[in-house]
């Protein structure tokens, strides 16, 4: 099987990943009712890490990492967040919240702000951080993301890809430690796709720690160090992306492959 080819390709050797973890989650279990949607995960994240969780539709892919931002509640089991153990105590959801930033599939803008105004909304108000300042740090990020001229326009007025990276510099204006993407370039056409995995990347070389949800494979292929296959609430199979997709161990994993891949 061969591995899929994306102008994405970049050498990933400079990229550290450090030995400190970020993400401890062991023999953790979430029902939805009666149903049993993630059975006994055990996973570390380490700094700088940059994973792809991959799996199909259903596998629990979206509800893990909601978990991790505390999103879904785990029934039992334990999830370390930066030092801090997920309890139901409101604090340490929000000293977990303000490490992990989420990014999803739609980009979940205020329709009646402007893009500044989302990038400072959280900042003043949940964070009190003076509006100068608040703006200031909305500009870089924004710069950063490349839209600096879209700051007085609406989220309806930009294409979906940069509304998506509005989203990511709307979190990363909370100076999050981790971020966790759900499918976040599911929404966007094909040419809009690149400029978000771009933004990806250029996270990813400044030593971002990502857990990135993903239907298409252009992330892994670029920057992922890990890539992770879910299939029926468990993990059932890790590995470097070169090796996950060069020699899937699982039959599973063969059959998931050979779907997306379409060979
Ligand atoms: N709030 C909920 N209440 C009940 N069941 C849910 C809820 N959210 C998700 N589920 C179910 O849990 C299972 C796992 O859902 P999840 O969204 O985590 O899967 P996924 O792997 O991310 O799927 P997809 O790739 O389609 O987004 C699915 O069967 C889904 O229908």
């Amino acid at each position: 099987m061969s591995e899929p080819s994306y102008d994405h390709q970049v050498d990933r050797s400079h990229m550290q990943v450090s030995d400190e973890i970020a993400i401890q989650i062991s023999q953790m279990n979430k029902w939805y009712g009666q149903f049993h949607v993630l059975r006994d995960i055990n996973l570390t994240v380490h700094r700088g890490e940059r994973i792809v969780i991959a799996g199909p539709s259903g596998s629990g892919k979206s509800t893990m990492i909601r978990c991790i931002n505390r999103l879904e509640e785990h029934q039992s089991g334990k999830i370390i967040v930066d030092g801090i153990e997920l309890t139901s105590d409101l604090k340490n959801i929000d000293k977990v919240r303000s490490e992990v930033g989420m990014v999803f599939q739609h980009f979940n803008l205020f329709p009646h702000l402007t893009i500044l105004e989302n990038l400072t909304l959280a900042p003043i108000w949940v964070r009190k951080v003076p509006k100068r300042e608040a703006e200031e740090t909305a500009m870089y990020y924004l710069e950063k993301v490349k839209i600096p001229e879209q700051a007085q326009k609406y989220p309806g007025q930009l294409s979906g890809g940069q509304q998506q990276r509005v989203a990511i510099a709307r979190s990363l204006c909370m100076k999050p430690k981790i971020m966790l993407f759900d499918e976040p370039t599911s929404a966007l056409d094909p040419e809009m796709i690149k400029e978000v995995l771009d933004t990806m990347i250029q996270l990813a070389e400044e030593g971002m720690t990502m857990l990135c949800v993903a239907h298409e494979m252009g992330f892994a292929q670029a920057v992922a160090n890990r890539v992770i296959f879910m299939a029926d609430g468990q993990i059932v199979e890790q590995n470097n992306p070169h090796d996950f997709f060069r020699n899937p161990q699982s039959e599973r994993t063969k059959q998931f492959l050979s779907q997306i891949l379409g060979h």
